[in-house]
């Protein structure tokens, strides 16, 4: 079984050495993740196309493999090819028909052929008779040049023909590692999610940075998050999650400073230590996801005085979007239940906040800023490489978590509802409510108090997070499941 996958259009304009590089960098990454899911798959990069040949036809591999490639940086889009020696006309046409028949029946349909190297026929010869037999026996509305319902494609290269059975739609973008390291500031919310994804997306390695303001509850629905994002569009290199304790800035915020100036002096403090972990790791840029006008401090003038506390660039990928559209590119990207699940935890909620920060007032404000409490949050950073993150949750885990269900306990299953149908939870034996993560805290309401609950996830991450929540909101008949595997 085999792939061709086509380079998003932007690399192949580059020069030559800078492409090469680029479709190096696609087929290291593409070994990488299809590595992990068998080690027999084949990547080969080409000059117009990275080639991946999988093992077997088996259709769950075929499935994953394809997912994969999907949500891979720097794909335009991946075509599903059987790969046959070039015969002659007429057995060109029955293998056309065999895998073309159920798709141009009843339709209009036109037939494609790319060519490369020597032959004896010009292609469109071979489209006339192929177009010619597939009109005779299958059934179709005819032949439709300019805009069929169903293009036919097939390649011929030298002696050998590509059928392409399916084609799939790649996420574009550059192929990751190819532009510089960048850092993340990533709050859990729509925005920052979706600011992470489109760096990821442009090639760039996104670490993730968190500035921690609300408890432990916080950092791990963050983590999961992040981890999310590496997982499905970054998983090819590895990159850090940071996170920094902001609760006692956020303290010394809150008595020393006007409420006016409350957001941007904490957005400049963020940029402070943005800046401080950035030299660390030798970085030149940080990323928000702050976009004009979206909140009232988020101001161009509001902005400029932020930046001005940084000689970083900060990137804004979505500095002129609107918020529903940012909201639904979490849904493309299968993240806006764990963005919309995130509370907001931001202490400093100013009354009235500025929309017109000078930087005289901001400095006068700060000067009443005791700077060692930055100094000190920046002492107990704490960095993690994002594959630890699961180890390093199960590792702090402040919740019980129980290998068996006992009397008077009761399963909730809180993963997502895809989830559950993909690997449902089999337990005869025990009562399961089935809940996804972010309904639990309105329906857990309606339990049944004198029960005790158990929440099951895959990883144990998310029924930490949730577990503790419902905890801090006072529900203390809570638990997490963690079968032994
Ligand atoms: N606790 C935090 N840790 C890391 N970065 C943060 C944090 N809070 C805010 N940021 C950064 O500042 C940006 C603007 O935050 P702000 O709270 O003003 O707006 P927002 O629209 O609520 O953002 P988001 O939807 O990303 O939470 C965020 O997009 C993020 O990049």
């Amino acid at each position: 079984m085999k792939f061709i996958v086509k380079l998003f259009p932007e690399i192949t304009i580059k020069s030559k050495p800078v492409r090469k590089r680029f479709i190096q960098r696609l087929q290291s990454n593409l070994q990488v993740t299809l590595k992990r899911i068998d080690n027999d798959i084949k990547v080969r990069g080409l000059w117009d196309r990275v080639e991946v040949e999988l093992p077997s036809a088996d259709r769950a591999l075929r499935a994953r493999a394809v997912e994969l490639m999907c949500c891979t940086p720097g794909i335009q889009h991946i075509l599903e090819v059987d790969q046959y020696p070039l015969g002659t006309f007429e057995e060109v046409f029955q293998i056309t028909r065999e895998v073309y028949a159920g798709q141009v029946k009843g339709k209009t349909f036109v037939v494609r052929i790319k060519r490369g190297g020597r032959h004896e026929f010009k292609s469109t010869d071979l489209e006339r008779y192929i177009g010619g037999g597939l009109l005779e026996h299958c059934e179709t509305r005819g032949v439709d040049l300019h805009n069929p319902e169903v293009t036919v494609k097939l390649e011929i290269r030298d002696q050998q023909l590509f059928l392409i059975s399916h084609q799939h739609k790649g996420l574009g973008g550059y192929p990751l590692g190819t532009q510089e390291d960048v850092i993340s500031l990533i709050s859990g919310g729509f925005d920052s999610v979706v600011a992470s994804y489109m760096t990821m997306r442009r090639g760039s390695k996104t670490h993730f940075l968190f500035f921690n303001l609300g408890g432990r509850a916080h950092e791990i629905g963050v983590k999961q998050i992040a981890l999310y994002l590496w997982h499905r569009y970054g998983s090819a290199a590895r990159v850090k999650f940071i996170s920094v304790p902001f609760d006692e800035v956020v303290g010394e915020i809150l008595q020393n400073v006007h409420h006016t100036h409350m957001g941007v002096i904490l957005k400049r403090m963020m940029m402070r230590a943005a800046e401080k972990v950035a030299d660390r790791m030798k970085l030149p840029a940080f990323v928000t996801g702050e976009s004009i006008a979206q909140v009232s401090s988020q101001t161009l003038i509001n902005l400029q005085v932020i930046d001005s506390v940084t000689s970083k660039l900060i990137v804004r990928p979505l500095v002129t979007m609107d918020k529903q559209d940012i909201i639904d590119i979490t849904k493309e990207i299968g993240a806006y239940d764990f963005a919309k699940n995130i509370p907001e935890y931001c202490g400093v909620i100013s009354d009235r906040p500025t929309t017109n920060a000078k930087l005289e007032r901001i400095e006068e404000e700060e000067a009443n800023f005791d700077f060692d409490v930055l100094a000190q949050a920046l002492e107990n950073t704490q960095v993690i490489s994002i594959d630890k993150i699961v180890e390093d949750i199960n590792i702090h885990a402040t919740i019980e978590a129980l290998t068996r269900v006992g009397e008077n306990q009761m399963i909730i299953d809180i993963r997502h509802s895809r989830e559950q149908e993909r690997k449902p939870l089999n337990m005869p034996k025990a009562e399961v409510l089935t809940i996804p993560f972010f309904d639990l805290e309105t329906k857990f309401q309606e339990l049944d108090q004198t029960k005790e609950y158990l929440l099951y996830c895959d990883k144990g991450v998310m029924s930490q997070m949730h577990a503790q929540n419902l905890q801090d909101k006072g529900f203390c008949n809570v638990k997490v499941y963690r079968p032994e595997v």
